[in-house]
């Protein structure tokens, strides 16, 4: 169970520094800082030196009066453009970094959570808000900390000459870097908030309109979504515009301040000042008050990037540890597509370990009751157990636990004996006893992986059909099998007919094949390697029962050995289980192979003899 992120969590206000600290991206942040003010003092350095240069040749000095500042204006020239290429090189770096590392957090923790997201949503925290969050180092913390360094030194230079002049300048960098930009992001910051919520929900509504295209169709409520989508984007688009006039407006006139603070100091100068040095004061105190207008843009940015940021905090606090997060900045640790051992290739399984659960209980959030409560289950090596019991009654949720997509809120799982692929578990006991894995007390079941737990996997409900070829759609990016291992894998689906069509796309989502076709699809990567723990849940949705009967027997030949998990509503013959378990309102109701529970009373032998009333009867989904 995901810890609750209450945004008076201890430590809430600074996550986002807590990552960019534990993902390695501070060190690079604050070098991308310093070179890129090293690269505006060149730039302002080159422009006070070349100006002094042409004011003092214009006096004809003799020439060796003007050779240190001919070589300084040569240096700096080169530097600035140096300074600037490494610096844009350290700032993407750095910003890179960031991004990926909070990228893997949302994403970590919104596939862990129990409290799922609509995907609109979830997509906007991944992509804008993540980006947004980018930004706040990147457009707001940088031009921060180098404003405050080019004021320091422009107007430490200028006082040397004239406090007067400086005094000014100083009134002018005030102004565009800090005055202007407060009421920036007043102005910004009321819509700024109204914008992430409305672009949630207007991805939200575009997502829902595209997912749900044939639904809507059918009930002819296409109208009324798109409807629906068009007037959150009206209304984004109208937000976005009066933040972009309040933006516009205080950066008209930020840029009136620098011309009239060089004016400015071009008067004073002009009065009691060293004549060669009028010309290099005022035109300084130009660039720098440029400098540091991009402040204003930053303020803007920073009051969009507050909303961002409230609906990316829980997901960045909700989740539990990832790997490589608690000090180590090696590049790519705990980052998806990070090698672990045997991924991607296909394993021998020798024996799948004994696994057992102890009164194992999740309630979610908001929940009234559990939805699973105290159940115990026993998993010996090759077992096949299968899962049945009314809607709603905790079916999903058991095989969630047991892939590790939902976290236990109390109970005991534990492992025991053999390892996936023949390795030992790393902290297992040396007799082989059990390995604690989940909580007993409430808290996250952490560490799964790294106590051995197996790798299980198989059809999930409402498993994913990529927009890909067949072949790419089994292999999942796995490598070592040969069209004849995706041929039998798909043979046993049903879909052997399907080996000389391997490189055919299958549409989003399987839009372009049949509904059992798709749900045979997804049996067939299950079974192309099979993992030690198989779990199935509604493996056979979407096909007749007979077909359904067919293919079970099928999968069960080819998992032999493998401990299978399977949940099902649906009537298929179950008497090739080792064991059914009942559960109804989340507790384990009935339990024993099928020949014994369909004798007697109780739900199963209800639902086992529904199998005698016609085959009308199915279609209606009275089998539950
Ligand atoms: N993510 C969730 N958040 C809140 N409640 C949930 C969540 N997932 C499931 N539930 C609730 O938990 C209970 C058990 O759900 P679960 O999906 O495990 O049942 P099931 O037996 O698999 O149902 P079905 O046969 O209809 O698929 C239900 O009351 C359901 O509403």
């Amino acid at each position: 169970m995901t810890r609750p992120a209450g945004t008076g969590a201890p430590g809430a206000r600074f996550a986002g520094a807590r990552l960019v600290a534990r993902g390695g991206g501070i060190w690079q942040l604050l070098l991308a800082a310093l070179l890129s003010a090293a690269t505006d003092l060149s730039g302002l350095g080159l422009l006070a030196t070349a100006t002094w240069l042409i004011s003092r040749a214009a006096q004809r000095p003799p020439i060796v009066a003007l050779t240190v500042a001919i070589v300084a204006v040569r240096g700096l020239a080169v530097a600035k453009g140096t300074l600037r290429y490494v610096e844009r090189l350290a700032g993407h770096d750095a910003a890179l970094r960031v991004l990926a590392r909070l990228r893997t957090r949302v994403y970590a923790t919104a596939s862990r959570g129990t409290d799922p997201l609509p995907r609109g949503d979830l997509l906007a925290r991944l992509v804008s808000d993540v980006d947004s969050v980018q930004d706040l180092l990147l457009r707001c913390a940088i031009p921060a900390g180098v404003g405050g360094i080019v004021a320091l030194v422009t107007v430490g230079f200028t006082a040397a000459f004239s406090g007067r002049a400086a005094l000014l300048l100083l009134a002018g960098l005030l102004v565009a870097g800090l005055a202007l930009p407060a009421l920036a992001y007043l102005l910004a910051s009321r819509a700024a908030a109204r914008i992430a919520q409305v672009r949630g929900r207007y991805l939200a509504a575009s997502v829902d309109v595209l997912a749900g295209a044939a639904d809507l169709a059918a009930f002819g409520a296409t109208e009324a979504a798109l409807a629906d989508a068009a007037g959150q984007s009206s209304a984004l688009a109208r937000l976005e515009r009066r933040a972009g006039v309040a933006g516009a407006v205080t950066g008209a006139v930020g840029a009136l301040v620098p011309g009239a603070t060089a004016i400015g100091v071009l008067a004073l100068s002009v009065r009691g000042g060293p004549s060669v040095m009028v010309a290099v004061l005022s035109l300084l105190a130009l660039a720098a008050v440029e400098a540091v207008l991009p402040l204003l843009g930053a303020a803007v940015r920073y009051a969009e990037l507050r909303g961002a940021w409230q609906r990316v905090r829980p997901l960045l606090l909700a989740g539990d540890e990832l790997p490589g997060e608690s000090g180590s900045a090696e590049p790519g640790a705990g980052e998806p597509g990070s090698a672990e051992p045997g991924a991607g290739e296909p394993s021998a399984i020798v024996a799948p370990p004994a696994i057992v659960a102890r009164q194992l209980t999740v309630r979610y959030p908001g929940g009234p009751v559990p939805a699973l409560d105290g159940v115990d289950l026993e998993l010996p090596p090759g077992r096949r157990v299968a899962v049945v019991g009314p809607s709603g009654a905790g079916k999903s949720t058991l095989l969630g636990v047991l892939t590790g997509a939902v976290q236990p809120t109390a109970g005991r799982l534990s492992v025991s004996g053999a390892a996936p692929d023949g390795a030992t578990p790393d902290g297992a006991t040396p007799d082989g006893g059990p390995v604690r894995v989940g909580p007993s007390e409430g808290g996250a079941a952490e560490g799964r992986e790294a106590l051995g737990w197996p790798r299980s996997g198989g059809v999930l409900a409402d498993g994913y059909v990529f927009h890909a070829s067949v072949r790419e759609n089994l292999t999942l990016g796995r490598a070592g099998f040969d069209d004849a291992a995706l041929g039998r894998a798909l043979a046993v689906a049903g879909l052997a007919d399907w080996a000389q069509r391997l490189d055919e796309l299958v549409g989003e989502d399987g839009a372009q094949v049949s509904g059992g076709q798709r749900q045979r699809l997804l049996l067939a990567r299950a079974l192309l390697d099979p993992p030690p723990v198989l779990v199935l849940d509604e493996p056979t949705e979407g096909l007749d029962p007979e077909a359904a009967d067919a293919v079970l027997a099928d999968v069960l030949r080819a998992a032999d050995g493998h401990t299978v998990v399977m949940v099902t509503h649906r009537l298929v013959d179950l008497r090739a289980f080792d064991e059914i378990v009942v559960l109804i309102d989340g507790r384990i109701s009935q339990r024993g192979p099928h020949d014994a529970l369909v004798e007697g009373p109780g739900w199963y032998s209800t639902w086992a003899g529904i199998r005698e009333v016609p085959e009308s009867t199915f279609a209606s989904g009275m089998g539950r």
